[in-house]
């Protein structure tokens, strides 16, 4: 059967229903392009393609945009369960103008542009198992003792020709200089920085490469609360983009003119090329066909590159009982049994805290009924206050079991080669590849995902343009109408 544009029910060059072997192209007709993920990745390639004025239609499997975005209103004032940081409070941050024209609030927990320190240390107050405070001096010297070692890894790194774990380095380490062990509580102090270290790339450090762990470029102003959430950004960037909601992609046919997008119900969509946006966790899967099956190279890569876990338990109280610091930790035997709480009080005055745990800990929480992720939780608040009392509503992230996620943010495994970035954002044939894992330079983060897309929209609307020719009706946008410059300066609640 042969299916000509115009016998769409939905809009322009997309149609649904079935399709033909053979789709012809009417003359001077607009390319079209479907993008699989409404996450902000998707959205910015989307806009960017719509303003090139290309016909764009979002699929989206969930009910919601946004994806590892998601700021629940459900206690009455914004939180965000998956991203809530600006990594880069700076102009150079490819979302800083968005959040500047919003007129949206940082509140900088940190203006080191280290991984490491996200949070500035005088801001912590750390308890023990016994419920008493770390004094502050301990925290200082054995955050000292922990850059020593990290210097040191360093040399191990030189002296290795494969690549190992930060653990073993950690441990080949304090071999060499038990000097920097330390004992009794000081101990805990150093697995609580190495479950800071761990926390920033959502897995263990035995999992963590020694090669990559810090390579990479973070973006200068520290790190920024989003304190009106993450949620404003995404909807603002939507705006008048066709997005179908629970639209899950199945099967991608990469077609030598056309892509056919298949979804769960059976229905077909037809473009000259698609963004594949969806995470990391959902193509490891292997949760949507491809055919032809993609490349070897692009294959081995989506293996290899690490998907992490971290998951929230936002609880929110009647009455604050805690002190006024923007982090609470509990420092323990090992990194996995420490622990650590974001006080929303301090930076937004709502009386909530978000505990926070990555890695095993994350995925074994996941294993847990809400109500005993909950109780887990508050055990460890009640070793710090024992007068505690219970939260009146709670909130719970399944990042790594979300079927639409399959994990929260992509990292550096141990053995990964250096291409294997470039690989996964090499398109193939008409089919394109953004998401935050193929970020040329801030995996993991919103920002890197939303320039991932850019990036897979503009190198998709070159290719089309190439290969269609004739696009006198195309405008070529070196990006987006967003970047029109507001003189507004960004909103920093702490300097
Ligand atoms: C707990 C947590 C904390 C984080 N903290 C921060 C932070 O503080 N700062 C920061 O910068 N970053 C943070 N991140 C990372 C950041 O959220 C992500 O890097 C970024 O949001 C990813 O955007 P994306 O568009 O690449 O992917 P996503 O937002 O995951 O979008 C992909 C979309 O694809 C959809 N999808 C999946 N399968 C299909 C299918 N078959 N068909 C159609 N659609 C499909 C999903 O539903 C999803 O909406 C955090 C992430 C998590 C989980």
């Amino acid at each position: 059967m042969e299916v000509k544009y115009g016998d769409d029910s939905i809009s322009g060059e997309f149609f649904d229903g079935i399709y033909g072997s053979l789709v012809e192209r009417p003359h001077n007709a607009l390319p079209s392009v479907i993008v699989i993920g409404g996450g902000i990745s998707g959205i910015a390639a989307a806009r960017m393609l719509r303003n090139a004025s290309f016909k764009v239609i979002v699929m989206e499997s969930q009910d919601r945009i946004g994806g590892r975005i998601h700021t629940d209103y459900s206690f009455g004032c914004p939180v965000d369960m998956g991203a809530s940081w600006l990594h880069g409070v700076c102009n150079e941050n490819p979302l800083s103008h968005v959040i500047r024209r919003l007129g949206l609030t940082l509140y900088r927990t940190s203006g080191d542009d280290s991984i490491l320190y996200d949070h500035d240390l005088e801001s912590y107050a750390l308890f023990d198992i016994n419920g008493h405070q770390v004094p502050k001096k301990m925290v200082i010297e054995v955050g000292v003792a922990f850059q020593k070692i990290l210097d040191e890894t360093d040399k191990v790194r030189d002296e290795q020709t494969d690549d190992i774990s930060v653990k073993e380095a950690i441990s080949i380490v304090l071999d060499r200089y038990p000097d920097l062990r330390q004992e009794g509580v000081a101990c805990e102090v150093l697995q609580w920085y190495i479950c800071r270290m761990e926390a920033w790339f959502a897995a263990d450090a035995d999992m963590i490469s020694l090669k990559a762990w810090d390579q990479e470029r973070v973006l200068s102003g520290g790190h920024g609360l989003m304190v009106q959430g993450y949620d404003p950004v995404i909807k603002a960037l939507s705006r008048d983009i066709d997005i179908r909601l629970n639209h899950r992609v199945v099967k991608i046919v990469n077609g030598y003119k056309k892509v056919v997008v298949t979804l769960e119900d059976g229905r077909n969509f037809v473009a000259d090329a698609a963004i594949v946006t969806v995470p990391l966790g959902i193509l490891k899967s292997n949760l949507i066909e491809f055919e032809p099956k993609l490349p070897e190279w692009k294959q081995s890569a989506i293996s290899d590159l690490g998907v992490g876990n971290e998951n929230k338990i936002a609880l929110k109280f009647d009455n604050v009982f805690w002190p006024n610091v923007e982090y609470l930790g509990v420092v323990a035997k090992t990194s996995y049994s420490c622990g650590y709480f974001l006080n929303l009080h301090k930076a937004t005055g709502n009386p909530v805290l978000v505990y926070m745990a990555a890695g095993a800990l994350a995925d074994d929480l996941e294993k847990l009924s809400d109500e005993a992720a909950v109780g887990f939780v508050m055990s460890q608040l009640k070793q710090m206050f024992p007068d505690a009392t219970n939260p009146v509503q709670y909130l719970v992230s399944h990042w790594g079991t979300d079927p639409n996620i399959l994990g929260c943010y992509s990292y550096d495994a141990v053995g990964n080669t250096e291409d294997i970035y470039d690989r996964l954002r090499a398109p193939v044939g008409n089919l394109f590849f953004g998401g935050e894992a193929v970020s040329v330079d801030h995996q993991g983060s919103v920002h890197g995902a939303y320039s991932a897309g850019i990036m897979a929209a503009e190198n998709c609307q070159m290719h089309l343009m190439q290969r269609l020719g004739g696009l006198e009706r195309v405008s070529v946008v070196a990006c987006r109408e967003d970047l029109v410059e507001a003189n507004v300066p960004l909103q920093i609640s702490r300097l």
